[in-house]
């Protein structure tokens, strides 16, 4: 398993060590003592996992806020998506900045977000499969969105279109004016 933090600290990139044969491939996608090793200690209680049928699909940006903030460790096992994380933390040096990647099915590569960080995904193939674990359960009173397309981040999404949203996200705020509760 390779890690390599991203120019936003905090956000891990994560490389597994593919096992092939003749059968086909192993791989393992999350060991609680190789993320210790590295300094990232989670406690996982909810995996998660989504469907996107049309290429171009945007779910995103979202986040839990305190007390029901979440890591979210992100993977893609059906196509192709460009995952993106924003650091929302109050008085971070990143506040307002965006890190995205290609994840993919082929790639296998996984994207770390930890709490305070707002998370989306645009869906660059058709039918596509995002699997992810969660250190927080889900708490709809803490659901919180920022508009996908805010300017004031700038998030330089790989395909040029209106993308297709949940009515929730097509409404959600700005980052300047979301409600916000976590400190760096
Ligand atoms: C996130 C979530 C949703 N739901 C329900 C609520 C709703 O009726 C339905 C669909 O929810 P959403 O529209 O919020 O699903 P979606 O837009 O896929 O939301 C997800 O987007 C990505 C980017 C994330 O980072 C996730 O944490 C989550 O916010 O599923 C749960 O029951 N448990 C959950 O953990």
């Amino acid at each position: 398993m390779k890690f390599t933090e991203t120019e936003l600290k905090d956000v891990w990139v994560i490389e597994p060590q593919v096992f092939g044969d003749h059968r086909g491939w192993f791989m393992e996608t999350y060991s609680e003592s190789k993320f210790k090793d590295q300094g990232i200690s989670l406690d996982f209680v909810q995996d998660n996992q989504s469907f996107s049928e049309t290429k171009g699909t945007l779910r995103g940006l979202h986040f839990q806020l305190n007390p029901k903030a979440q890591s979210k460790l992100i993977r893609c096992t059906k196509g192709v998506i460009f995952d993106v994380a924003v650091d929302i933390r109050k008085g971070s040096p990143n506040y307002g900045q965006w890190f995205g990647i290609e994840l993919s099915a082929e790639n296998k590569k996984q994207l770390l977000i930890p709490k305070g960080f707002a998370h989306g995904f645009m869906t660059l193939t058709e039918n596509v499969e995002v699997q992810y674990k969660c250190d927080e359960l889900y708490a709809p009173e803490c659901d919180g969105g920022i508009l996908w397309n805010d300017p004031s981040i700038g998030i330089k999404w790989p395909i040029d279109i209106v993308p297709v949203l949940s009515a929730k996200d097509e409404t959600a705020p700005l980052l300047k004016d979301a409600n916000l509760n976590f400190t760096y």
